[in-house]
């Protein structure tokens, strides 16, 4: 008896493994298509192009631009299109088929509640419209063959001043669909700690958050979000590489901040292409991915924002497979550390872990 052997490493297969997605923004991942048709609808009439690829390629371009606060300028043109009932369910449906198209079979996506209000709509009601989004994409991906679980993260926005709220927000949706809290926007100038009361509220109420932290900034930004505001896993994180010197001879010496988040197993929220285009690393081959993979860190592979990244979670595994030279063993390790670091309850993760992740690597194993 002969056995098929490891299916190649290539787009399309990585497309067919059961993937888990951690960190994606909602805001940062509409059709092209979409936000033109939605602009048309809303009369937004300050898109920088008038056909989905002109403004796809202009989306990445403009993202692009080493910076995160010029990247973040993007989100503008998103924002604008989702403030009504049908923008933000279209938008919520229209991802968990994307996702799941491309081979997602859990993920967490985040935005920010308060960013939606300009039409008029309540926090509540704009969190009601994009969970029955959710739902619906959720639906006609299981019957289009390829079945999700998605869920929610609310974000406040750091320069705001209304996490408290958002924080509340999150627990009062707890029971349907929404499972954790995150804070996002510009880093530097916004430290975490600004925050604590929705932190601390959090932490009273049993329930999870994930900070952005490490991303445009650096050690001490990573500190004050897991020292302070115990947090139960770093929104990138990746400026913790910023604590390992590698000597002369390929030794890491890990600092004490480090070694706690490797010891703690305190998941990183990795967004490889991301952190290229605001300038937090030159390249993917540069990105300390593997080094933080190599020492057992809880690595996670994630999007961030596919629309100006022009990316999606294959894309991205593809990515880290040309730049170092992964195997599929490798591609299930990240997604089960993912799994691991979800905010859903233990028993349902080893559930999609046993029965979805382990037996669809099995097969691309061979
Ligand atoms: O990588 C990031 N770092 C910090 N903030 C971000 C990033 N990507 C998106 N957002 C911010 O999060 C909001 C809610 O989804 C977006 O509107 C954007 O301003
Ligand atoms: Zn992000």
């Amino acid at each position: 008896m002969s056995y098929p052997g490891p299916s190649a490493l290539t787009e399309e297969n990585i497309r067919q493994a059961p993937k888990a997605l951690l960190h994606d923004h909602l805001d940062g991942g509409l059709r092209p298509s979409t936000v033109l048709e939605l602009a048309a609808d809303c009369g937004y009439d300050e898109l920088p192009a008038d056909n989905p690829v002109a403004l796809g390629t202009w989306f990445h371009e403009a993202a692009d631009s080493g910076s995160l606060e010029r990247y973040l300028e993007t989100f503008a043109h998103t924002v604008a299109v989702m403030q009504t009932p049908d923008g933000l369910s279209r938008v919520a449906r229209e991802c968990a088929e994307d996702l799941a198209a491309d081979g997602v079979v859990y993920a967490e996506v985040r935005f920010a509640p308060e960013q939606h209000l300009d039409a008029g709509l309540t926090l509540d009601e704009v969190v009601e419209h994009t969970l029955a989004g959710f739902e619906e994409g959720a639906d006609n991906a299981t019957a289009a063959g390829k079945p999700i679980r998605i869920v929610c993260l609310l974000t406040a926005m750091r320069h705001a001043a209304r996490s408290r709220e958002i924080a509340e927000l999150t627990v009062r949706f707890r029971d349907r669909g929404v499972v954790g809290f995150d804070i996002a926007g510009a880093e530097a100038g916004y430290p975490p700690s600004r925050h604590l009361d929705a932190f601390e509220y959090m932490r009273t109420q049993n329930a999870h958050f994930t900070i952005h932290a490490g991303e445009a900034f650096g050690l001490p930004s990573i500190h004050e979000a897991i020292a302070f505001c115990g947090t139960d896993r770093l929104g990138h994180g990746v400026r913790i590489a910023d604590d390992i010197v590698v000597g002369p001879d390929g030794t890491p010496t890990l600092g004490l901040l480090a070694n706690y988040v490797r010891d703690k197993r305190i998941p990183l929220e990795l967004c490889p292409s991301s952190n290229v285009q605001t300038g937090a690393v030159p390249s993917v081959a540069e990105h300390p991915f593997d080094l933080l993979a190599r020492l057992r860190f809880r690595v996670t592979v994630n999007t961030d924002n596919r629309l100006m990244g022009d990316t999606s979670m294959s894309a991205e595994m593809l990515a880290l497979v040309e730049a170092f030279g992964y195997g599929w063993s490798d591609l299930e390790r990240f997604t089960i550390n993912a799994m691991k670091s979800s905010f859903i309850s233990f028993p349902e993760r080893l559930q999609i872990i046993d029965d979805v992740i382990k037996p669809g690597f099995a097969v691309l194993l061979g």
